[in-house]
Parts: C-alpha cells; sequence; structure tokens
C-alpha cells in the first residue's frame, strides 16, 4: 500500500506551491478568484499539518477540532472562489461564514468523540456536491477541464460518502471489520484528488485568459467576430492558397441599410443589439471554413474560400432573405432590417485581400445607390 506520510508530505508540498503562485496572481491581479482558490489550498495544508500533529501531541482542540473546521473551510474557499469567477460573490460569503460558525458550535462537543469525524465527512460532502453544482455558471471555453473539474468535485463527494457511511456504521456498531485500513484508503484518495482539483484550476484559469488575450486581440469585443486586422490577415493566406491552388473565392462586403435610423429612433444600445443579430443571421450562412468579420460600424466582410461566383452570389441573396425575412426583436420592439451586398470573385492574380475588398465594396455602394436591400455582382 502506499505510503501515508509521503502522500501527505507530496500534497501539502504540491498545495503549497499551488496556493502560493495563486495568492501571487491574486496580488498581481488582483481577482478575487485566485484569491480564493489559492485560499483553499493553503487551508488544505494548514488542516493536514494540525491533524498530523496527532503523532505527536495530545491536544484535540487543535488536532482534530481545528483540523476539522480548517478541512470543511478548505472547500468553502473553492466554492467561494468560483462564485468570484462569475462574478456572483457576495451572497455566498455569508452562507460560506454560517457554515462554518455552525461547524464551530456543532463539532465542539463531539472533537474528542467518533463522532466529529462523522459530521465532518458529512458536511464536506455537501460541500463538495455543491461546488461541483455551482461550476455549472462557469462561463468558460474549456469545456473539458471544467468537466475534469466537475468530476473531481464529484469524485470527491462520492469517497466522503463513503467514508460517512462507514463510519456511521462503525459508530452503531452494524459493521464488524476494522476499518483502519480502508479508511486509510479514503484519506489517500482524499488527499490526491484534492491535490487534483488544485491544480486543475490554476491550469484552466490561465489557459482562459490566454484566451482572453487572444480574443482581445483578435475578436470584435460586441459581436466576437473577427475584427479587422485578424481577418485581414487570415484572408491573405487563403487568398495565397487560392493563389496556389487555382480555385476561386468569393469576398463579400455587406453593410445594414439605414441603420443610423436604429440608433436615432431606438436608441445606442438597441443599435448594439442590432449588430449583435445581423452577425450571427450572417454567420447562421457560412460554413466553418468561411471568414467573416465586423470591418467597420455597420459593415462586415465575409471570405468564402472555394467558391464560385454562382455559389457567392446564392450564398449572398441567402444571407440578405435571412435578415429581410425576418425581424430582430429587442424589448418588445420588432424591427425590419435589411442589408446591401456586394461580391467579387477573385479567379487568380492578386494576393492583397484589400484589392478585392475595394472591388466588393464598389459592388456595395452600387447596391446602395439602386435602392439598398440587393446583392450586386462586381467583375473582377
Ligand atoms: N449602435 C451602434 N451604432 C454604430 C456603431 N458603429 C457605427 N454605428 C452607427 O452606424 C450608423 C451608420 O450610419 P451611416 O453610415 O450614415 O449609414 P446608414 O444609416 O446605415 O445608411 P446607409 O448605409 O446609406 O444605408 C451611424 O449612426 C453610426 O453611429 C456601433 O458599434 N454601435
Amino acid at each position: 500500500m502506499m505510503h501515508l506520510p509521503t502522500i501527505i508530505s507530496i500534497s501539502i508540498l504540491l498545495n503549497v506551491i499551488i496556493g502560493a503562485f495563486l495568492l501571487s496572481l491574486y496580488f498581481l491581479r488582483q481577482q478575487a478568484s485566485y484569491l480564493y482558490w489559492g485560499s483553499s489550498c493553503l487551508l488544505f495544508v494548514f488542516a493536514q499539518i494540525t491533524a498530523s500533529l496527532r503523532v505527536f501531541i495530545d491536544f484535540p482542540l487543535i488536532t482534530h477540532y481545528l483540523a476539522d473546521l480548517l478541512i470543511i473551510s478548505a472547500p468553502l474557499a473553492a466554492i467561494l472562489g468560483i462564485h468570484a469567477y462569475s462574478q456572483s460573490d457576495k451572497k455566498y460569503h455569508k452562507a460560506c461564514a454560517f457554515v462554518v460558525i455552525l461547524s464551530m458550535l456543532i463539532l465542539l462537543p463531539v472533537h474528542d468523540s467518533p463522532l466529529n469525524q462523522i459530521i465532518t465527512t458529512a458536511i464536506i460532502a455537501i460541500c463538495f456536491s455543491y461546488a461541483a453544482f455551482a461550476l455549472r455558471k462557469l462561463q468558460v471555453e474549456r469545456i473539458m477541464h471544467l468537466a475534469l473539474l466537475k468530476l473531481c468535485f464529484v469524485i470527491h463527494a462520492l469517497i466522503m460518502l463513503l467514508q460517512f457511511s462507514l463510519l456511521v456504521s462503525d459508530y452503531q456498531d452494524i459493521i464488524d471489520t476494522d476499518l483502519t485500513h480502508i479508511l486509510a484508503v479514503i484519506l489517500i484518495s482524499h488527499i490526491i484528488i484534492t491535490t487534483l482539483t488544485a491544480m486543475i484550476w490554476p491550469l484552466m484559469m490561465f489557459l482562459e485568459s490566454e484566451q482572453v488575450l487572444n480574443d482581445l486581440a483578435n475578436r470584435d469585443p460586441l459581436t466576437g467576430l473577427l475584427n479587422r486586422r485578424s481577418f485581414i490577415t487570415i484572408s491573405n493566406s487563403y487568398l495565397e492558397q487560392a493563389n496556389h491552388n487555382l480555385t476561386e473565392l468569393c469576398a463579400l462586403m455587406i453593410d445594414i441599410d439605414f441603420f443610423k435610423k436604429v440608433n436615432d429612433q431606438y436608441g445606442h444600445e438597441t443599435g448594439d443589439e442590432a449588430l449583435k443579430w445581423v452577425a450571427k443571421k450572417i454567420k447562421s450562412q457560412l460554413r466553418e471554413h468561411d471568414l467573416v468579420a465586423r470591418i467597420g460600424g455597420e459593415e462586415f466582410a465575409v471570405i468564402l474560400p472555394s467558391t464560385t461566383q454562382t455559389q457567392g452570389e446564392s450564398l449572398s441573396e441567402r444571407i440578405r432573405l435571412a435578415i429581410h425575412n425576418d425581424r430582430f426583436f429587442y424589448q418588445n420592439q420588432a424591427l425590419k432590417l435589411t442589408i446591401s451586398v456586394g461580391i467579387i470573385t477573385h479567379k487568380s492574380g492578386t494576393n492583397n485581400v484589400n484589392e478585392l475588398l475595394a472591388e466588393a465594396d464598389k459592388g456595395l455602394y452600387k447596391a446602395k445607390s439602386n435602392g439598398r436591400n440587393q446583392v450586386v455582382t462586381m467583375a473582377f
């Protein structure tokens, strides 16, 4: 079997490193979730140290009572970390403080009896079950990490439930077996899974912030579409590929008609929502590898790789009709929006997407002057 003191020492070391790392991130970025999650690691460390002191001193108030309170506080701090990340931590402080105070009151009279372990285990099982439940609110890109974290919490809750039922059966003399070995295995699982959980969180948060930075640099914050800069960069490489493979490619310029009126009549906020709605409508008609960007106020650009002129035209018409045939609803108001589209097909030659877009823009200008709500094809 695994050597318990070694497991405890490794877990203490890892939790100290992760806890210190998270706290330093907190001081650097002032994000409360790092503070709570770092504190959770350190509370777990203190809990293990105080509980391990049982071997050396006979002072149950520290080695049992304090250790139990610390081990209960660790998942509570993690729960606060989850809520702080979803910016909904205010009311949960009170709930967590209530759990700690209740545990202090319940455990004090029984801290020197087998009941303390039973009660502590039950509270921790509830905390971990709740933590798994609270994770549903987390808005993250890394679904796999989130699922792994949830799994850790669920396993943890199940381990605690198992320990709880064993301890209750033992307390009531229902089973006649020596539980020492089984409880040691449970303790080891508890330590390993806690350490694993502590590792997943910072990794997930780190990758999330990387994603946020990447999005800030490459995406339009309102619609989530590519911004002009990243659109041009990717489009140029699409164009190079099209030239290399001798395939056709279409470029579209799309502009919402009379958008100024939307802002003037319904306000800027409604205008913003209308932009998001149009962005979604355009995207809903495209394939996964088509590129779409918001390149100006109410102006969008699209690149359709491996697309002939006929295909590009019918797709442009589909986008136009998707917007024309629907209504944009916002705050009990139904608005009718239309778009004008200019389209150009690239056959070979230029490596510069700006040239293509300038041609598509001429088509857009024609569509506007012809009365709007239409698609105009330009010949290169
Ligand atoms: N709500 C909102 N409005 C924006 C944003 N960016 C640009 N606009 C508005 O978009 C409107 C564009 O107006 P114009 O360029 O006159 O064009 P239009 O009214 O759509 O008319 P046509 O293009 O000729 O059909 C302006 O009122 C801008 O203030 C934005 O991010 N949010």
